[in-house]
C-alpha cells in the first residue's frame, strides 16, 4: 500500500439506491452466502442480493466489518466469520448456516486478493498464501456448498469471482494462476454436479474501483481506468448485477461459463499492477 489510500468506488448508500435491471422479488426467500461479504465487490453483490429479496450470509474474517454491513441491511444478512483457508472453519460455516435457515440456494466466493510483485521474486510463503487464498479457500467453500446440496438434494448456483486470465496481468502472476485454476476446477465440477442441478460459473471483473485497490500504488491505480477501451473503470454494481444475473433463473442454462465484466480490457488495453517497465514503454 502506498500513503495515498483514499475510499475509492461506490458508497454504500449509492450501492444501495443505485438504479437495477432485476425485479425486486427477482432472489425472494433465497438464502446466498457471500464470501469477502464487507469487500468492495462483496458489499455490493450482498446489497443487490438483499435488496432483491435474499437473506445474504456475509463471510470474512473481520467481525466488526462483517456485523456494520449485516447491522445496515437488518434481517436480511447476517455475520459469519470464517477464514476461507480453514476447511474445518468451512464446515462449521456451512453447518450453522444450514442449521439457521434449513437452505442455501447461493454461493458467491468474492473473498480473495493478491499483492503485486514481479513473479521472478517471489517468496514461497507469498506464494502460498495468495494460491491457499483463490484457489483452495474457494475449493473448500464450493466443495462444502456442494456436498450439503447433494445431501439435502437442493439445487445450487455458485458464482467465483475471477480475475481475467486471458492476457496476463502483468505483476500478480501467482492470481492468474490461482484463478486460472479457479475457472478450470469450475468448468469441470460443472459437468460432474450437472446431474445433483448445480451450477458454476465465474465473473471476471476488469478494473473495478474498490478499496482493494489500495494494495497498490497510486501511480499503478491511475491508469486502472485506461486498462479498456471504455477508458473507465468498473463498479461495484457492475459485478453484482452480473452475479445476479448468473445466480438467478436467468441463468438456469448456464454453467461452466466465465462472464468477463471488464470494458472490453481483453480486447484493448494493458494493466501493470507494478507500473509499466520502461522495456515496454519503447523509443
Ligand atoms: C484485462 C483486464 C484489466 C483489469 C485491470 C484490473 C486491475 C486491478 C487488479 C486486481 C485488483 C484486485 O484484485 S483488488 C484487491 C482485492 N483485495 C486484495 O488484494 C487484498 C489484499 N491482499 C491480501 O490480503 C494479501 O495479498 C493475501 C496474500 C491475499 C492475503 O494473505 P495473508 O493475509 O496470509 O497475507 P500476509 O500475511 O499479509 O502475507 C503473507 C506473505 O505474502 C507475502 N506478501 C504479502 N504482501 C506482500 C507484498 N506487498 N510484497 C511482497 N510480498 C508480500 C509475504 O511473503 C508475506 O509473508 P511475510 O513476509 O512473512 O509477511
Ligand atoms: N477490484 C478489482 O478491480 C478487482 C477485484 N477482483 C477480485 O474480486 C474479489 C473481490 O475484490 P474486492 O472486493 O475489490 O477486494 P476487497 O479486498 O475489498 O475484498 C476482498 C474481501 O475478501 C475477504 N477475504 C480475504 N481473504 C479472506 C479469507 N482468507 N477468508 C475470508 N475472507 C477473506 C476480505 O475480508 P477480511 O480481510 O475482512 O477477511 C475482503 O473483504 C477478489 O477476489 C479480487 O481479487 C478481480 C479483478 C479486479
Amino acid at each position: 500500500m502506498d500513503e495515498q489510500q483514499t475510499k475509492v468506488g461506490l458508497s454504500d448508500d449509492e450501492l444501495a439506491t443505485h438504479p437495477t435491471v432485476y425485479a425486486a422479488d427477482t432472489l425472494k426467500d433465497q438464502v446466498a452466502i457471500v464470501s469477502g461479504g464487507a469487500g468492495g465487490i462483496g458489499r455490493a453483490i450482498a446489497l443487490l442480493f438483499a435488496r432483491l429479496g435474499a437473506h445474504v450470509v456475509l463471510v470474512g474474517r473481520d467481525q466488526a466489518k462483517l456485523d456494520a454491513l449485516a447491522a445496515r441491511l437488518g434481517d436480511k444478512a447476517s455475520a459469519h466469520v470464517a477464514d476461507i483457508r480453514d476447511p474445518d472453519a468451512v464446515k462449521a460455516l456451512f453447518a450453522a448456516v444450514w442449521g439457521e435457515h434449513g437452505r442455501v440456494d447461493c454461493l458467491v466466493n468474492s473473498a480473495g486478493g493478491q499483492f503485486p510483485q514481479a513473479a521472478i521474486d517471489f517468496s514461497v510463503k507469498g506464494w502460498n498464501a495468495v494460491i491457499d487464498t483463490n484457489l483452495n479457500g474457494t475449493w473448500y467453500m464450493m466443495q462444502a456448498a456442494a456436498q450439503r446440496w447433494r445431501d439435502a438434494k437442493h439445487p445450487g448456483a455458485i458464482v467465483n469471482i475471477v480475475v481475467v486470465t486471458t492476457h496476463g496481468l502483468y505483476g500478480i502472476a501467482h492470481s492468474i494462476a490461482a484463478r486460472s485454476g479457479v475457472i478450470g476446477l469450475s468448468r469441470a465440477v460443472a459437468v460432474e454436479w450437472a446431474p445433483l442441478d448445480i451450477r458454476v460459473n465465474c465473473v471476471a471483473p476488469g478494473a473495478i474501483e474498490t478499496e482493494g485497490w489500495n494494495v497498490y500504488t497510486s501511480e499503478a491505480r491511475a491508469a486502472y481506468p485506461r486498462s479498456n477501451p471504455m477508458m473507465r473503470a468498473g463498479s461495484a454494481f457492475d459485478i453484482a448485477e452480473a452475479c445476479v444475473y448468473l445466480a438467478a433463473p436467468s441463468g438456469k442454462f448456464i454453467t461452466g461459463e466465465t462472464l468477463t465484466v471488464d470494458g472490453g480490457g481483453q480486447l484493448w488495453g494493458e494493466t501493470w499492477t507494478t507500473g509499466k517497465p520502461d522495456y515496454f514503454r519503447g523509443g
